[in-house]
């Protein structure tokens, strides 16, 4: 997809196209979609981000909150987005054993009760062995610096979900 077929879609369209950019975020999508024509893809990339960047910190909290657990039931039952239920299964945490399943609910509860919000990871640059390490090893990181962390997570998500809907046009990471 290039750059004049992005500034040509009308509202609904590009909603439909890049409204989970941001997992369950359509509103960022829409908002991007005011600032059109874009010079380029990654000057639509940038749109996303500074978007982002922009909220205040209920904000960014409130993104994260929008993104499902990492090996959670969720996941389990198949009622993930397509986009999360593929990145999650390709990080091969579909295929964890019952113990390291527990494991993970434990770390992630033990997350989400420190910071108030869920362990957010670019699971597609990840895989099951590093997944729990990462998590225990962030469990250990003051709030602010884990809620930086967290958003650049976000915007890793986001720019490998861009490359797969701009195709061979846009750079992966
Ligand atoms: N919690 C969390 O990181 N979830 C996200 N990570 C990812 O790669 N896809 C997701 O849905």
């Amino acid at each position: 997809m290039d750059i004049e077929k992005v500034n040509s879609m009308d509202f609904r369209e590009f909603v439909d196209v890049f409204g989970n950019v941001i997992e369950r975020c359509p509103l960022i999508a829409a908002a991007v979609w005011s600032q059109r024509p874009f010079s380029n893809l990654e000057d639509l990339e940038k749109h996303f981000f500074a978007f982002i960047d922009a909220l205040p910190l209920s904000g960014q909290e409130g993104i994260l909150r929008c993104h499902p657990d990492l090996a959670g039931p969720e996941l389990q039952r198949g009622t993930l987005t397509p986009e999360s239920q593929r990145e999650q299964s390709g990080a091969g945490l579909m295929n964890l054993s019952a113990a390291e399943r527990l494991r993970l609910a434990e770390l992630n509860a033990r997350y989400q009760a420190r910071f108030g919000f869920p362990f957010v990871l670019a699971a597609r640059l990840s895989d099951r062995e590093a997944v729990p390490r990462e998590l225990a090893r962030r469990l250990r990181c003051l709030r602010a610096q884990e809620l930086s962390t967290a958003m650049d997570e976000v915007k890793k998500i986001g720019r490998l979900r861009l490359a797969d809907l701009l195709g061979s046009d846009f750079p992966k990471p």
